[in-house]
């Protein structure tokens, strides 16, 4: 069984046209997960609705203690991008589970979007990969703690 944390980000923005804005919406992610066939093995759990860049300490500390706190050795971690590699520090202390963060960088309500390429790879990713704390965005997996996010070439790298 996975289980899977939401946490908000752009994987998950709704266009308001009356404010012009991006807002945090429903999550898709047991949508996208139906289009492909997948309707059980895992359990999903809205934990917080947040642009990443507004995520707090207090916000990383709830995030630890349901993960640590959970049943499940799996779990996927839907995030923000811009500090999801804090995120995924701050999980380093958590032992004995395979954690993976991803998200995306165009929300998944919009056509052209990472968001359905990188459910699919961090669905794999979560069940192959040992116990440790990972990202994995843009067709790669990277270990917590050594990972940053390149805002201008918008993609993940090593550090
Ligand atoms: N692509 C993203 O998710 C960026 C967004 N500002 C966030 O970190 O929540």
């Amino acid at each position: 069984m996975i289980e899977i944390f939401t946490t908000g980000g752009t994987i998950d923005k709704v266009y308001f046209d009356a404010n012009s804005e991006f807002e945090i919406g429903d999550s898709l992610i047991a949508e996208l997960l139906a289009e492909s066939n997948i309707h059980d093995g895992y359990t999903l759990n809205g934990l917080l609705r947040k642009d990443s860049l507004e995520i707090t300490d207090g916000d990383r500390e709830v995030i630890r203690t349901a993960v640590s706190q959970c049943d499940a050795e799996r779990i996927l971690i839907t995030h923000g991008t811009d500090t999801m590699p804090e995120t995924a520090r701050e999980l380093l202390s958590v032992k004995g589970k395979t954690i993976v963060l991803f998200g995306a960088m165009q929300p998944a309500r919009m056509r052209r979007s990472d968001a359905v390429f990188n459910i699919g790879y961090a669905w794999a990713a979560v069940q192959l990969l040992p116990h440790g704390v990972y990202i994995a965005m843009n067709g790669e997996v990277f270990e917590a703690g050594s990972v940053r996010k390149n805002l201008k070439a918008q993609r993940f790298e090593r550090t």
